[in-house]
């Protein structure tokens, strides 16, 4: 049972009353697989986050997914699920939508996805393998399953990019998708309006993909000592080459989020790497 050395996990281990526990789903809570329909949650996430959460301030999952797809991706047979974690709060749609109590808030569908839910299948109809997912709130385009994942994310920027400005949409890039989405929200706005309400004295965010850069934005903006975790992975560099400490997916996060219950469950142990 180790942490690694970080004044922002000092603050965590000395205060854990204080502190906030932030964490992306896709590629940190659950690993990174061809449909995103089968994206199922890590099954030691629940587990772990059942420990964590009656430890520490909050915890809190921040994503682009629907929290309700969160949710049911978070379900394991035998139990905990993530709807089981105490007090857990998921602001979904990059902070757009709410759950907490078992009970979600949202606003309206952005209009311009009707114009996007028009035009999008043309743009993407050339590119074999690549396919269209629709949130109900922002509508994505993947390529993971095309014979050039990387390439077809290439082809498509320029017009996925054009089509959401005529749409009034924002565009997040991400791990093999383009997302059209509302603008105005993002995870880090998400994240540091969460700090305030819930007057945090340290905070950690966990993440792996370029959406989750905003989060990290937050963390360092905070004014409160924090720590940056990436659920590491070949296909995304930026978030290491930010962040405090670098674990590896999914596997890692579970792992470290294991030794932080085990150390916070004995505040005498130092536990340091
Ligand atoms: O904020 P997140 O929780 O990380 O969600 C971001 C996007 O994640 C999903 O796509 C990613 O995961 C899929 C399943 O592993 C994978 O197939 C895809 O290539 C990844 O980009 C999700 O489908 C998107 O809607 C989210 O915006």
């Amino acid at each position: 049972m180790t942490l690694p050395a970080h004044a922002g996990l000092d603050a965590i281990v000395a205060d854990p009353a204080g502190a906030v526990i932030g964490l992306d789903y896709d590629g940190t809570l659950s690993p990174i697989v061809p449909d995103p329909a089968a994206a199922r949650v890590h099954p030691g996430v629940p587990g772990v986050l059942a420990a964590l959460a009656p430890l520490v301030r909050a915890v809190v999952i921040v994503t682009g997914r629907p929290p309700r797809t969160a949710l049911a991706l978070g379900e394991v047979p035998g139990g905990p699920s993530l709807a089981d974690v105490p007090g857990l709060v998921i602001l979904g749609h990059y902070g757009l939508e709410r759950w907490e109590d078992n009970r979600l808030t949202a606003p309206p569908p952005p209009p311009g996805l009707d114009l996007v839910r028009a035009r999008l299948p043309e743009l993407v109809g050339g590119l074999d393998g690549a396919w269209i997912e629709d949130k109900d709130r922002a509508v994505a385009v993947h390529t993971r399953r095309c014979a050039d994942p990387a390439g077809a994310l290439e082809a498509l920027r320029g017009p996925v990019a054009a089509l959401a400005e005529e749409a009034g949409l924002a565009v997040e890039p991400g791990r093999m998708v383009l997302e059209l989405r509302p603008a105005g929200m993002d995870k880090g706005r998400a994240l540091s309006a969460f700090l305030a309400e819930r007057d945090a004295r340290s905070v950690m965010f966990v993440g792996d993909d370029l959406g989750d850069l905003a989060a990290f934005d937050a963390v360092e903006s905070a004014g409160i000592p924090g720590v940056r975790v990436c659920s590491g992975s070949t296909e995304v560099t930026a978030l290491a080459e930010r962040a405090d400490v670098v674990v590896d997916g999914p596997d890692g996060v579970v792992a470290f989020l294991g030794d932080l219950v085990a150390i916070l469950g004995k505040p005498s142990a130092s536990g340091r790497a």
